[in-house]
């Protein structure tokens, strides 16, 4: 018998387990829903096994609208979907549960996911109830107390206690245990941390880091640049509910390309350089770019640039910076 050797798989290669192409999200605003607010235009992105992808924006960016799409939370108004490489754009109210499974996701506010008047155990007996309802006592007691080791939390300093006897780092955990238990494939972890102190994020920005070791895809969605470069292997920049950049996270921090990125990055506070120090060189990095669009010198061929995004080197991708300018780029006259 010949032995047919495979090829290796590469990022490229692999189906990923999260795929958006040219994803759009129209909300109904207004007086009766008369008018529409474009939260997300075109989106599209991939998150693979074992990789942290990061969602970085300000406050209105259409981040949070990107992770509850994923999570079914609201509907997509274009473009598809797909986990595993299974269409899931649109989903049957019966298919959710199943879909769950797969796609899980833990939320800002751990305080409100917990009810005070009842203890924290409550969080896992509803997992229980839905998808392990024949499951014996003592299984489900190990389930449990794996899930709660994969988060470095001990049983018996969580399991009887009431939310307000917990910290905010070690409830945000047991709900990370909580999406753990069904085992899924990606999870949107959207602005986990922003609600912990400062001494309980660095542990939960780990466990993520950890959990994507063991294979866990994740969409990390945040408006912190420090919490994206520290915890993510790709970052992907959005403006106004378009991606304007996306890439390795070290070649995107390291060679910012969009002038949003770029302010962005430069609105960090750096210990070791005064900010006319960055503001002098930020002049001179735009000054460089002056006039030029990076976008379309680039892809000049491309008649639909417009909508998307153009190959800088491998993996970095850029739009175009002067869409919607004072200024507009002369393709979008
Ligand atoms: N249910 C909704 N109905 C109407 N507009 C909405 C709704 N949800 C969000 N929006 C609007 O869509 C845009 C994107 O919101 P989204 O919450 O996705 O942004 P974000 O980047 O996550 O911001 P933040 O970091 O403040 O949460 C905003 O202009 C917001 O006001």
């Amino acid at each position: 018998m010949t032995a047919t050797a495979s090829a290796p798989q590469t990022r490229e290669t692999r189906t990923p387990v999260l795929s958006l192409d040219a994803v759009d999200k129209v909300y109904k605003v207004g007086t009766f829903g008369s008018g529409e607010l474009r939260a997300v235009r075109s989106a599209s992105l991939e998150v693979h096994a074992g990789e942290v992808v990061s969602l970085i924006g300000e406050s209105g960016s259409g981040k949070s609208t990107i992770g509850k799409m994923v999570l079914h939370l609201v509907s997509t108004d274009g473009g598809t979907m797909r986990v595993g490489g299974q269409d899931v754009t649109r989903l049957k109210r019966g298919r959710l549960r199943d879909y769950y499974r797969d796609v899980q996701g833990v939320f800002q506010d751990p305080f409100s996911s917990f009810n005070p008047i009842y203890k924290v155990d409550r969080v896992f007996d509803t997992v229980r109830r839905s998808y392990f309802p024949k499951i014996r006592r003592a299984d489900w007691h190990l389930k449990v107390d794996d899930a709660l080791a994969a988060v470095t939390l001990r049983p018996e300093e969580i399991l009887g206690k009431f939310p307000h006897q917990l910290s905010g780092g070690q409830l945000q955990r047991l709900l990370v245990a909580r999406a753990l238990l069904l085992d899924p494939k990606l999870l949107v972890a959207d602005e986990i941390i922003s609600m912990l102190d400062a001494s309980t994020r660095v542990d939960v920005l780990n466990l993520l880091v950890e959990l994507k070791h063991k294979g866990l895809g994740i969409l990390f969605v945040t408006h912190d640049l420090s919490l994206g470069n520290y915890v993510s292997d790709r970052v992907v920049i959005l403006y106004r509910g378009r991606i304007v950049e996306s890439g390795e996270t070290r070649e995107v921090f390291e060679n910012p390309l969009h002038p949003y990125t770029r302010d962005l990055l430069a609105s960090v506070p750096q210990l070791d350089a005064t900010w006319a120090e960055v503001e002098a060189q930020e002049a001179v990095r735009t000054r460089r770019l002056a006039g030029t669009c990076v976008f379309h010198s680039l892809a000049p061929s491309e008649p639909d640039a417009a909508e998307g995004l153009a190959q800088v080197t491998d993996g970095h991708q850029v739009g175009c910076f002067r869409l919607g300018a004072d200024d507009p780029c002369p393709r979008h006259e």
